[in-house]
Formats: structure tokens, sequence, C-alpha cells
């Protein structure tokens, strides 16, 4: 069964459609990454499934429970755990009271100091929230999402404003959560870290998604022309380069070739033969940011001049303020 099964979801706010038919599913025991540009109808998927937020059409289960009735939905809460940004957190607790109360509200939870020692906070226990740094904060904000020991966890771009250390070491703890049984939905708009984290990836852009598949495959990255770029040797002409070149600037030849092994021993051996060096020679398969550009960047400019991305939103407070299996519907 899978975790997430997403069928034709439908949401509009007014007359604006923000998510329009969306398909997707999360298996048991992956990570799976949902990303999109802004606008795109992340937040808003990810609210409906979550249960803070009603659809207009289509079919959700999540454990295989509908988060939009009121039974399922409660149930939900005690076996989702949610990382939000900006969560609302008592500044005069300390980073250990904070975890044992939103411990005590889980049936069956993590030990506090484990799970302390797991988001790296070990030496900031005795801290207080309000003296915490701000990827210390959002490190608290893992070790609330994760005290409960949820069944499936829902990661609202985990690393925003962590320093390159800080953001590994929150990999390690995802990648530890998942390997420990736990799935994982998360947003992100940090390639890198859909590179690094998903097992698989599905791409939002205008409420609909325009691509699905793992971080290796998704819009055919894996049969995609490898980039071959040289310094043209002094005294050799394009028309002398035995590779189809596409690009050919500041003396920087671009090529495309579908096997760069064959490719690149045409074009070394032709170096060799010539007695000149290739100078600055590179090698790129597209990266997913690359495929991920390619997928969305009409999608993005689109957003930005549609009359809806600047309305404003209304966040959801029930959401943000949430305190486990005690919300409100
Ligand atoms: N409460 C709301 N009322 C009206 N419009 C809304 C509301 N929430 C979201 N929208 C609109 O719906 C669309 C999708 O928004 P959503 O927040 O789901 O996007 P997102 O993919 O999460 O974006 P971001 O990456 O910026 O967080 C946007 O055009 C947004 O302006």
């Amino acid at each position: 069964m899978s975790a997430v099964a997403v069928e034709g979801l439908l949401k509009r706010y007014g007359d604006h459609e923000a998510v329009s038919g969306v398909d997707f599913s999360v298996e048991e025991g992956e990570i799976f990454a949902l990303l999109g540009p802004n606008g795109a109808g992340k937040t808003t998927t990810m609210e409906i499934l979550e249960g803070f937020r009603e659809r207009d059409g289509g079919s959700v289960r999540v454990l295989g429970r509908d988060p939009g009735t009121k039974a399922d939905g409660r149930w939900l809460r005690g076996q989702i755990g949610l990382v939000l940004q900006d969560i609302a957190i008592e500044p005069y607790l300390t980073v250990r009271e904070s975890v044992a109360r939103n411990a005590g509200y889980y049936p069956a939870p993590r030990g506090t100091d484990e799970v302390i020692d797991l988001v790296g906070l070990g030496e900031k226990r005795d801290a207080k929230v309000k003296d915490l740094s701000g990827g210390q904060k959002r490190r608290l904000d893992l070790a609330l999402g994760v005290v409960g020991d949820p069944q499936l966890l829902f990661l609202d771009e985990p690393t925003t404003g962590f320093d390159p250390n800080a953001r590994r070491g929150a990999w390690e703890v995802v990648r530890n959560l998942r390997d420990a049984g736990t799935t994982i939905l998360l947003t992100t708009h940090y390639m890198d870290e859909a590179q690094e984290l998903a097992d698989s990836v599905a791409v939002i852009a205008g409420g609909k998604i325009v691509a699905a598949g793992t971080p290796d495959t998704l819009g055919g990255r894996d049969s995609a022309l490898a980039r071959i770029r040289f310094a043209l040797p002094r005294g050799a002409a394009i028309a002398d380069v035995p590779l189809a070149v596409t690009d050919a600037e500041d003396g920087l030849v671009t090529a495309e070739a579908e096997e760069p092994t064959a490719a690149l021993h045409r074009l070394t051996s032709w170096a060799l033969d010539r007695g000149t060096p290739l100078e600055r020679l590179t090698v790129e398969q597209p990266t997913l940011e690359d495929i991920y550009l390619g997928l969305t960047s009409s999608y993005a400019q689109q957003d930005a001049s549609s009359p809806s991305a600047d309305r404003g939103r209304t966040p959801s407070p029930e959401r943000r303020g949430r305190r486990p299996g005690r919300s409100r519907r």
C-alpha cells in the first residue's frame, strides 16, 4: 500500500485554481520530494494531506485514511509528524522542555534525550528556545516533528537557513529516519537536497505535476546528451573539431554527445594527433537543477506575473501553531 495516494486533487481559492488535478503517490519507507517554483501549489497540497485544508475535488489517502474527514483526520494527527517553517514554540521553555512537552502529545513517543541528540542539539539541551540561533531553532523543529515516532513525516523546506555543515547533518538525520522505517514527504527549493535525499521526486508547476520519477531519471535526465566543453586549440578551426559543435563563444567550444566515452576518444585522439592540449576540458551530464529549470522556467515567469502571486495568502494558523493530537479541525 502507498503511504500517500493522491488522484485528481483540486483546490481553488476564489476563482484561482491553485491545484488542478494532481496525481502522485508516496511509497512506504521512501523519501519523496515535491519540487516546484513559488506559488506552484506545494504548500496547498501538503496542507490538504495533513488535514489542515479542505480539498475541492479528487481523492486523497494518507496511511489509508482520508485526511478530509473528521475521524480519519483525528487519527492521522497521532500518526504523522510535521516540520514546518516558523512553527510556534514557547520562547521561554528549554530545548528539553519543548521536546518533552511535544512527546506528551503522542501515544508512543521516542525518548526526549535520544531525539535531542539525533538532531545534534545535545549541548543546547538546557538552553532556552529564545537563545537558540536560527539554524538551531530549525533543528529543534525537526526534533519536535520526529519525537512522536511518526509513520509519516512531512518536512516543509527542512534546511532553509542551515549552514552547509548543518544541512549535511540534517540530511543524515532524515536518512536515518527513513532507514528506521519512517516515510518522508518533503518540499524543497534546493535541487542538491532533492538529489541527495529523495528516492522519488515530483515537480509541480502551475498546480499540475509536470514530471515525476527518480532524481536520476526525471525528465529524461539519464538519456540526455552529455555536454563536452573545451577551449579551441590554437590554429584549429571549428570545422576541424570531430564532434557536433552546438556552441562556440569566447574560444570555448560546446559539443553534445550521446556516447561521451566514444566522443571523448575521438576528441582527445584528434588533439593528441595535432600535438595541442585541450584546455578547460569538462564533461557534464545535465544536473537535476538543469532539468528542473527546463521544466519550470515558463511557469516561474507565468507565476510572477499572475494576479494571484501577490494577492497575499492566509497561512493556515492551525498548522503553524499545531499541538499534535490536540488540534481542532
Ligand atoms: N489562503 C490562500 N488564499 C488565496 N490564495 C492562496 C492561498 N494560499 C495559497 N494561495 C495561492 O495559491 C497558489 C499556490 O500557493 P502555495 O502556497 O500552495 O504554493 P507553494 O508551491 O507552496 O509556493 P512557495 O514555494 O512560495 O511556498 C499561489 O498562487 C498562492 O498565491
